[in-house]
This record gives structure tokens, sequence and C-alpha cells, in this order.
């Protein structure tokens, strides 16, 4: 099948990629010049495992090419649309001005018989409006919508091997989309991977509420943290034993510094924003409050670690590692971990960050603070370890040796990653986010 897949950011360089995987004959459409030049000569524009080896495998085949003009989709018959659906500036609704563009650029070359599949995450009823303008614009063809549910870090995995696939398509489905999108999918298909065929708004619908239950999870067990810090009580264990019941599960009940990255944060807030304008606001009041509690853990953050510094952090040494929103990932769009940063720096702490792969899209970030590759640069003299983003490289670290480089042995697990007997067996005074205090200094809950 020839594809289309325009913007090619972390969801559609991974769409444009796989489909070649799959077999089909895939031409990636961006704006961004810089970024189709590295796509094109087979570089990642971003840290994802298995995307380099994937990128490699298809364009050397022939099966895969990126471009900025958006004539390649001429005489292509699926054109998936995954550009960027952000959060408004001062405002908590999604920005569709890239969608809207997207179709603009995309209707003079598309022919009858050709399919328009949205991937971005778009608010309810936007795939009806832009059926509409489809069918205005007499080109003979039609729309359906597949949202994308894959993760960063294992965006490979997850588009080759998703959980389930949804279609949202017209009443009838007259232009046969759902043959169409099997055929794009055989593979996935074969595998006996769940598939829900569906009108547009339950599909649009879905991809929302999916990341709204998520963000809930998180916001949950970060809500029983906060319980959990004023009565010495541990949530870690509490969400290993609450977990034990299938009925709730363990997965997503990691408590911490809260949910960040470039999806749920702005999702929970545009679902909220199109509920709004819906006039069934109510039914989502309680986002606002899964949004205050994840936001909160940043404020807490920062003040256990004033608190372990004594009460000031005045010129104090902090040492972050970790500043993407979640490990194998470079990604720092609402990251709690440079969030943290930020707000310590700015409340007089000498900062220094590390991260495996996220400094440079930090420094963009936030040109102001100080940033290392050498984790031994990072953590020399510091008065107090952070640690922010379980990465792997940190989990191995080991207590006994980093004990000889900081000026003080403290450590917050912002991320309730490490092994806590281990770090306070080498010394180390030990903190986290929903746990109870204890230091092995003095060996007792203090
Ligand atoms: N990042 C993720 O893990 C996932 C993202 N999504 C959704 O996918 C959409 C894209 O997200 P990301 O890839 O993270 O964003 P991104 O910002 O990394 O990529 C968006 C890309 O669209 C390009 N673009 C903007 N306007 C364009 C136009 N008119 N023509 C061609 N290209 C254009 C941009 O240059 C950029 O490269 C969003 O709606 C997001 O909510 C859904 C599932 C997972
Ligand atoms: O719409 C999207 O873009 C995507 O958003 C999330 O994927 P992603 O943002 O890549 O990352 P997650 O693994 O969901 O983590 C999100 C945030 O929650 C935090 N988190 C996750 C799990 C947990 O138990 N606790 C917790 O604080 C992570 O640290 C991270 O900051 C969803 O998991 C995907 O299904 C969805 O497709």
């Amino acid at each position: 099948m020839r594809i289309t897949v325009i913007g090619c950011g972390y969801l559609g360089a991974v769409h444009a990629a796989s489909m070649a995987e799959l077999g089909h004959d895939v031409v990636g459409i961006d704006i961004d010049e810089a970024k189709i030049a590295m796509l094109a000569s087979g570089r990642a524009p971003f840290y994802e495992p298995g995307l380099p080896e994937l990128l490699e495998r298809s364009l050397a085949g022939g099966r895969l090419r990126f471009t900025t003009d958006m004539s390649a989709a001429r005489g292509n018959r699926i054109h998936f649309v995954a550009v960027g659906t952000p959060q408004k500036p001062r405002e908590n609704a999604a920005d569709l001005r890239f969608v809207d563009a997207a179709i603009d650029a995309l209707v003079p070359w598309l022919e009858a018989g050709d399919l328009v599949v949205g991937k971005s995450t778009v608010p309810v009823g936007t795939a009806r409006g832009i059926a509409d303008r489809l069918a205005e614009s007499e080109t003979g063809a039609s729309l359906a919508w597949n949202p994308e549910f894959l993760r960063e870090g294992l965006a490979v995995k997850d588009t080759l091997h998703p959980d389930r696939l949804v279609y949202g398509v017209p009443d009838g489905d007259p232009a046969g989309a759902r043959q169409l999108l099997d055929e794009v999918y055989a593979a996935t298909l074969s595998e006996g991977t769940p598939l829900v065929v569906t009108d547009y708004e339950t599909a649009e619908l879905v991809k929302v509420s999916a990341n709204a239950f998520l963000a809930t999870k998180i916001s949950f067990i970060n809500a029983m943290a906060e319980v959990c810090e004023v009565v010495g009580a541990d949530v870690t264990q509490l969400a290993d034993a609450i977990g034990y019941d299938a009925r709730i599960g363990r997965r997503f009940l990691n408590a911490g510094l809260g949910f960040g990255g470039g999806c749920l944060p702005k999702d929970i807030r545009a679902f909220m924003a199109r509920a709004g304008e819906l006039g069934a606001d109510q039914a989502l009041t309680f986002l606002r409050e899964v949004d205050r509690i994840n936001m909160r853990r940043r404020e807490r953050a920062v003040d256990l670690v004033r608190e372990v510094l004594d009460g000031s952090l005045l010129g104090r040494r902090i040492a972050v590692l970790g500043l993407a929103f979640k490990p194998d990932s470079d990604d720092v769009r609402d990251s709690p971990a440079l969030n943290v940063a930020a707000m310590l720096s700015l409340q007089g702490a000498a900062v220094i960050c590390h991260d495996p792969k996220a400094v440079p899209n930090s420094r963009k970030r936030f040109p102001e603070l100080s940033y290392t590759e050498s984790l031994d640069e990072a953590v020399a003299d510091a008065d107090v370890v952070l640690v922010l983003t379980e990465w792997g490289d940190y989990l191995e670290i080991d207590p006994e040796v980093l004990a000889r480089k900081v000026a003080n042995p403290i450590v917050v697990d912002g991320r309730n990653c490490l092994d806590a007997e281990a770090w306070r067996a080498a010394g180390w005074r030990y903190r986290a986010l929903g746990r109870r205090r204890m230091d092995a200094r003095v060996g007792a809950l203090v």
C-alpha cells in the first residue's frame, strides 16, 4: 500500500518507519526542514530505542523516504495525519492550527478513493468537521480516525504490536475505510490484535479517555502518597498491596513526581476544555483535581529538598539526575524533573543537571541551568543528590561508590525507584515522596 505520513515528530516518524517495516511504500512529510533532512539521512531527530534501526532498514530497502513537499502525497492511497496538537498558550484547549494547515495542504493532492486517516489526538468533534471539509473539497477522498496509543521509549514495539487498534469510520462506511485499514495493519491483525471499529466520536473519545484514566490512576496513587507522608506510611508498599487485586492492577501506580510529557497533561486539559464547550464540564471536574494533585508533587519535591537541607537552598549544591519526563526518552515537554530543577535554581540553589539523553532539549528549554554529560561531574561535592527520572543508569549506581564523591550522602528519590535499603546500608540518608522517613545515621524513624 502507498502511504503518506504527515507530521514526522515523536508519533509520525515512528509511524512512518513502522509502516515501511510492515512492507508498505511510505513517504513522511513535515514542514520542519532540519527534521526531514535528518530522517532522510537515516538519523532519528529524537531518542527512541529501535527507531534508527527501522529507519536504516527501510531507507536502504527503498520503502521509505522523507520530504517537505506535500505533492509527494499524490498517488498514495492512505494519508495519515500525525501533526502536533499542543495546548494553546494561556488556555487549556488544544491548538488545532497544525491539523487544519496539514489538511489544507493535503487537499489539492487528494484523489477519489483516497483515505485520510487522523492519528493526532484531537478534541471530540474534530473528525466530523474534517470529514465535512473533505466532502466539500469534492476530491472523492474520505476520512477515518485511528488514534494512537504508543508510549515514548516503547514507541516502535507499541506501533508494531499495539494492545488494540481503533478505527473511527463514518456511518455505513461507504468508502470501505475498514477494509483499507485492515490492509494497512494486516500483519498486526494477524497476531490477534483486538480491533474496535466505531464512529468518529467514540474513536476520538477512546484516545482522550484512555489518557485521562492513566493520569487519574497516577494522581490517585500520588494522593495516597500525600496521606502516607502525613501519617508516616509507605506508598510503595501500599501500591504493591492494592495492585495485587487484579481489578486494580499494579501498573501505573508508581508514586513520585507525577506525570509529564507532551500528552497526558495537555490531553486532560484539552478534554476538560472540550467538555466545557459541550456543556458537559461537570462530568470532568475530577480531572481538574487530577491535574492539581499532579502539579503539587513537583512543589512537594522542592519542599522535601529544602527540608533535607535544613531549610535553606541558597547556594547549596544540588545534583539533579534525570531531566526527561520518563526514562528512555529525550522528551522534556512538561517534564516534572526539569520543572523541579528549574524551581530549585530559581530559589537560589546551585543546581547541576545530568541526563543520559535529554540534556540538549533541556538546554534549549532552560539555558540558564547548568548541565553536564558526566555523572561524576554532576555529583561531585553535592549537598544532595536528586533522582528525578528513573533511567536504568541511575538504578545501577553503586551507592557506596557514589557516597565517596558527594559532600553529603543525602539522596531524594523522586521516582521511588532506588533500592532504599541498599542506599541506607551504604550510609545514605534516603528520602522519597510518599514514604516514611528513615535516617540511616540514627537508624530509626525521624
Ligand atoms: N508523542 C507521543 O507519544 C504520542 C503523541 N500522540 C499525538 O500525536 C500528535 C503528534 O504528537 P508528537 O509527535 O508528540 O508531536 P511533535 O511535536 O513531536 O511532532 C509534530 C510534527 O508535526 C509537524 N507539523 C506541524 N504542522 C505541520 C504541517 N502543516 N505539515 C506537516 N507537518 C507538520 C511538526 O513540524 C512536528 O515535526 C499529537 O496530537 C499527540 O497528542 C499520540 C500518541 C502518542
Ligand atoms: O497520548 C500519548 O502521547 C501517550 O501518552 C502516554 O504515554 P507517554 O506520555 O509516552 O508516557 P507514559 O509511560 O504514559 O508516562 C507518562 C508520565 O507518567 C509518569 N508515570 C507513569 C506511570 C506511573 O506509574 N507513574 C508515573 O508518574 C511518567 O513518569 C511520565 O511522566 C500513554 O501511556 C500512551 O498510551 C499515549 O499514547
